[in-house]
């Protein structure tokens, strides 16, 4: 018999990177899944990631110990997921034997685009493994161990992506803590338009974006700018002034040198013919989150000039 798991994605509408310091983020999930079927009477664990092309073979009794340092990045974060998610369960949640399986993982999410595509995979595969050995996981579990495969990977990450993909919904981080955000803003966040814009393919990798940010000198007077602008935001109600909020998150992502002239281009484009908008996740390229106003047709023009094509509307989602 085969289990299914679908896993939301997400994006981060503030506090991406300052986030990672222990300052805060707002981030929301976004109806665009990851799916991971798994079943048994397997001779090894197969792993097969359908979207980059990739199957790994492992006999049950080395996938404890395996090195992950020497496969490429892109089987990185799966295979790690299915090390600690089978560690986890035979140290604190009795699992005896490791049955073989076969787990294939498809996704609509695309991949390093700053949606969160490796924390809705890394979820994916943890919840996948503990369905398929009947153990039930908390929220808690999954998302902390997502967060130490994201970090141990990473080198540096936070809590963000896990946690906002394993709660769904929207989700303040603050001090490295999750919490489900109050009622009156998500309400109020429940009522903007988003569109999601795959800008460009990303040139680095998350892990280089966030280590180039964490070695600025002026990290902490800019993380700092970053807090003031979400506490704003937390008692703000215009979409107007959200927008605003939004470009001024922007350009100080900008001052990190993790934009790109397109994405800016972008961002020119939304402060025109939308509210605002702001890169999403670990930037280098990727996507953008444009808070829309009533000229979507015109926003659309005008990044069909860019030569920017790949966009969605998506609203939160609680899966
Ligand atoms: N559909 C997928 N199947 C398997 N692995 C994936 C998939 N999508 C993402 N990944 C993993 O996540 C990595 C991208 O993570 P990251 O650079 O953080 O991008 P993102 O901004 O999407 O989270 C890929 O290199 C790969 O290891
Ligand atoms: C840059 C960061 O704040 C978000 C990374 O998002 P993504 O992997 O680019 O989707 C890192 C983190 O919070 O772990
Ligand atoms: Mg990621």
């Amino acid at each position: 018999m085969t289990l299914t798991v679908k896993t939301p994605s997400k994006v981060i509408l503030f506090g991406e990177h300052a986030v990672v310091d222990g300052y805060s983020a707002i981030a929301m999930a976004i109806d665009l899944k990851t799916t991971g079927e798994i079943k048994g009477n397997f001779e090894t664990i197969t792993i097969e990631l359908s979207d980059l092309n990739e199957i790994f073979e492992i006999a049950p009794k080395l996938i404890k110990e395996l090195d992950i340092s020497n496969f490429s990045p892109s089987l990185k974060y799966v295979l790690c997921a299915t090390k600690y998610a089978i560690n986890y369960l035979i140290e604190f949640k009795g699992l005896t034997s490791i049955t073989p399986f076969k787990l294939k993982i498809f996704s609509e999410i695309p991949v390093s685009c700053g949606l969160g595509s490796s924390a809705s995979v890394v979820v994916t595969t943890i919840n996948s493994i503990s369905n398929f050995y009947g153990i039930s996981l908390k929220n808690e579990e999954v998302i902390n161990m997502a967060y130490s495969v994201e970090k141990d990977i990473q080198g540096r990450a936070s809590i963000t992506d896990t946690a906002t993909i394993t709660l769904s919904g929207m989700i303040e981080i603050y001090a490295g803590n999750y919490k489900i955000m109050p009622k009156e803003l998500s309400e109020f966040i429940k009522t903007c338009n988003f569109l999601i814009v795959n800008v460009e393919e990303r040139t680095r990798k998350t892990a280089d974006l966030v280590w180039e940010v964490s070695e600025h000198p002026q990290k902490e007077e800019l993380f700092k700018k970053i807090g003031t602008i979400i506490e704003k935001v937390k008692h703000n109600r215009s979409k107007e002034e959200l927008g605003k909020l939004m470009v001024e998150n922007h350009e100080i992502l900008k001052k990190f040198g993790i934009s790109t002239e397109k994405l800016d281009l972008v961002i020119e484009a939304s402060k025109k013919y939308a509210h605002g908008g702001k890169l999403t996740g670990a930037g280098g390229g990727g996507s953008v989150i444009i808070l829309l106003k009533n000229e979507k047709e015109e926003l659309l023009k005008e990044l069909k000039k860019i030569g920017v094509t790949g966009t969605f509307e998506c609203k939160m989602t609680n899966f």
